[in-house]
């Protein structure tokens, strides 16, 4: 069996639909042999949640800067209700979904990024273990991007670099859906293959900017970790979710 890492971005919970055709496909690439592992972020559904607790964010190069006493309520709407929502919506298709987050089965190492954002967490893949077994029973991994330091503190951390690291533990592709169909050039044009000079031509410019500029990042870095590319897509078009099944090139190729 092949492990597969896919993530999604947390618009995708806003759309009953895609979530239907999302875990469609993962039932759909678990036929074909794959053992589909899915991160998912929530930022929209945190956005959410610290307006209604009266509580304003700002995002710091694409990183939510996140303030001690805004943790409980980023971890309640990441690890809470977005994470439970998917395993819901995986189990009414008949898929053995495990809701976990990056605290669980020493998964990974977490710190403080830096300390002018607060809690916002970097990761290191630490243990695979826990997901090795949980696959070899068949069952849907779906991991939140919540971390725990040494000391115990909860980290918020960006969902696309959580799933670089799930790629790197298991040394598995990555595809990484989006609300978009991949990485756009200035025209509003799908870009198919993505080089590091290309990329670096583009953040410069300022075409790849907030979530994208962290989400190519996370891509680059998980490229060269498996030595493969990346794919960027979107859960959004059934043509390239069937892309991704079909193993046809589809979305924006990230190279290392
Ligand atoms: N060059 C670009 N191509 C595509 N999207 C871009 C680009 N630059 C910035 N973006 C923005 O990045 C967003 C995707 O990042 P993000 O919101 O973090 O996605 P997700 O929540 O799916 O991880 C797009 O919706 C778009 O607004
Ligand atoms: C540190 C940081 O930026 N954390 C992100 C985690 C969620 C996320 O990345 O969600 P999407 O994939 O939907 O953007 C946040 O608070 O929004």
């Amino acid at each position: 069996m092949k492990t597969m890492v896919i993530k999604v971005g947390g618009a995708l919970l806003e759309c009953d639909k895609g979530m239907v055709r999302l875990f469609d496909t993962l039932i759909q690439l678990q036929h074909k042999g794959w053992q589909p592992v899915l991160v998912h972020g929530g930022g929209v559904l945190v956005e959410q949640q610290l307006s209604a607790n009266g509580m304003t964010t700002t995002k710091h190069q694409g990183l939510r800067v996140t303030p001690e006493e805004q943790m409980p309520i980023v971890a309640g709407a990441l690890a809470g209700i977005a994470n439970t929502k998917l395993v819901a919506a995986a189990k009414q298709v008949g898929l053995v979904p495990v809701g976990l987050t990056l605290a669980d089965g020493n998964l990974v190492q977490a710190q403080v990024q830096d300390p002018e954002l607060g809690c916002v967490g970097q990761v290191t893949a630490n243990q695979p273990q826990l997901l090795q077994q949980l696959l070899s029973l068949g069952m849907l991994p779906i991991i939140s991007s919540v971390a725990a330091d040494a000391q115990g503190q909860l980290l918020n951390v960006n969902a696309d670099q959580a799933a670089t690291v799930i790629c790197q533990l298991l040394k598995a592709p990555l595809t990484l859906l989006s609300d978009v169909s991949g990485v756009l050039d200035g025209k509003g044009q799908l870009i198919p293959e993505l080089t590091p000079e290309l990329a670096q031509s583009l953040v410069k410019s300022g075409v790849i900017d907030g979530g994208m500029k962290v989400k190519v990042e996370a891509a680059q870095a998980a490229a060269r970790a498996i030595d493969n590319r990346v794919l960027v897509a979107s859960w959004r078009y059934p043509e390239q979710l069937a892309g991704l099944i079909e193993g046809h090139s589809v979305g924006t190729q990230v190279y290392p």
